[in-house]
Order: structure tokens, then C-alpha cells, then sequence
């Protein structure tokens, strides 16, 4: 569903992204993982349009995103939440959903955005201010909410679970999976805790340094010297 081909992405002299190719299918949930600044973010803002590759290629099913024009690439089926929950100010729970919903689909349909409130248990907060009444665990519901209101095929969650506790990390990462059982949508998920990434995915890329370092399941990913050695602080060979 997704390919990047031999992506580059720099910043002046930083090469925060280096030659990445990887394929995601619409049935797989992948964790993207890696140290700080390994260029986790970079890539989900290049796939989504934030950021324009240095060199390289990325195509959804049959459509080249890079040629897409920004507004466009939503609709090609890409949805995304962002590490800090990003509520439009002003607006309440169900306005958000509204807004992203047209964004993404061109029209907005209630039924729709009951079943995802309800899905992510936000049914109760429709009403409420988006920016100023929702704990941490409803922003972060609301984020991915925002995200499935575009009506994806693939989407990109920037460490969705990061900061929740134990509980609410549980219950959360339910939700992600029956949201990917119930809707058919392929996940591609930043997340630091690697206990979390095992539990959810049944691949693992790693990136380190901008560079694609490991590609499997997460035992294999794991138990790589290269990627333990990532993590433990060594760079490049
Ligand atoms: N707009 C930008 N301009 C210049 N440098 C940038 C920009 N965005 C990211 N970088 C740099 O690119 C590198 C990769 O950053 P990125 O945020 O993608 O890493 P990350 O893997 O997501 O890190 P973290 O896990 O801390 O979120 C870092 O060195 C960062 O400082």
C-alpha cells in the first residue's frame, strides 16, 4: 500500500532521513522506532506532506504522494496524528471531528462521527471544548479520532501512547487494534517502549541516524546487536 524508494530528506547540512525504502501493507501495524532525533518524525512529515524529500520516491497503492498537491494527499487515504495533540482551538470534540472529516472526505456525515466518538470512547465529551476540557488520554483519543475521520487506509500515529499510564496505555492500545481489525486500516506507529511495540506490531523498522538499520518482527528486531548498540548510545560503524 505504502513504498518509499531510497528517501533522503536533509536540513541544510543534516541528513535527518538517508536513502529509507520500506513497503507497509494495508493488513500489517508496523512500529517505527529508534533513538531521539533518528528521524522518526522527519518520515511520517514527508509521507503526510509536511516536508519535501531531498531525493526519493513515495507511492500510496498507485499514486505518487510527492506529486500530490498537500490539500490532496488526505484524501488519497493517508491519515495522521501528530506527537503533540493538535485540537483546533475553539471548537468542540465533535467541530474537530467535523472539520477533519471534510478536510478528508469533501462532506461530513454525523452517523460516521458518532460511531468514531463512540469507538473512542469520546461520546460523552462531543460537547466539550476540544482544547481546554479533555485530559491527556481524551487529546490523544481525539487525535486519533481527528485521524479516522478522514476515512484512512493507512494511518500514522507519532507516539499516540506516550505519557498515559499503565492502564489507560492498555485500554488505548486496544482500541488501536480493534480500530485496525474492525476498519481494515494499516498502521505505521512511533513509539519509544519497546514492550508496547511488541505487544502491538507484528513488524519493526529502526531507524538510526536517518538510516533504515533493521526491518522484522519484533523479536528479531530486538535481539539485533546493531539495534542494541543503537540504543545504547553507539553511532555509526
Ligand atoms: N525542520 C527542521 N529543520 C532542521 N532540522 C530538523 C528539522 N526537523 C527535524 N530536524 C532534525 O532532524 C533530525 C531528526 O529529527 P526527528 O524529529 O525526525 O527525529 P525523531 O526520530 O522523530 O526524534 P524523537 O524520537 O526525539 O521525536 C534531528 O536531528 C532534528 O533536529
Amino acid at each position: 500500500m505504502l513504498r518509499l524508494e531510497d528517501v533522503t530528506i536533509r536540513f541544510g547540512g543534516l541528513t535527518a532521513v538517508n536513502r529509507v525504502s520500506m513497503e507497509i501493507a494495508s493488513d500489517e501495524v508496523v512500529g517505527l522506532v529508534g533513538p531521539n532525533g533518528a528521524g522518526k518524525t522527519t518520515l511520517f512529515n514527508a509521507i503526510s506532506g509536511l516536508v519535501k524529500p531531498s531525493s526519493g520516491q513515495i507511492v500510496f497503492n498507485t499514486a505518487n504522494v510527492l506529486k500530490t498537491p498537500l490539500h490532496a494527499r488526505a484524501r488519497l487515504g493517508i491519515g495522521r496524528s501528530f506527537q503533540i495533540p493538535q485540537p483546533m482551538h475553539e471548537l468542540t470534540v465533535r467541530e474537530n471531528l467535523q472539520v477533519a472529516q471534510r478536510f478528508g472526505t469533501g462532506k461530513v456525515d454525523q452517523k460516521k462521527i458518532d460511531e468514531i466518538l463512540d469507538f473512542l470512547e469520546l461520546s460523552g465529551k462531543a460537547q466539550c471544548n476540544a482544547a481546554t476540557e479533555l485530559a491527556l488520554t481524551e487529546l490523544k483519543a481525539l487525535e486519533v479520532a481527528k485521524a479516522l475521520a478522514t476515512e484512512p487506509k493507512l494511518l500514522l500515529l507519532d507516539e499516540v501512547l506516550a505519557g498515559l499510564e499503565t492502564n489507560g496505555k492498555r485500554r488505548f492500545m486496544q482500541t488501536l487494534m480493534s480500530l485496525h481489525k474492525k476498519y481494515g486500516i494499516g498502521i505505521l506507529i512511533i513509539e519509544h517502549d519497546i514492550e508496547t511495540i511488541s505487544k502491538l506490531c507484528s513488524r519493526v523498522c529502526v531507524l538510526n541516524f536517518g538510516e533504515l538499520i533493521a526491518d522484522g518482527t519484533p523479536d528479531e528486531v530486538f535481539n539485533d546487536p546493531q539495534v542494541i548498540k543503537s540504543y545504547t548510545g553507539g553511532g555509526h560503524d
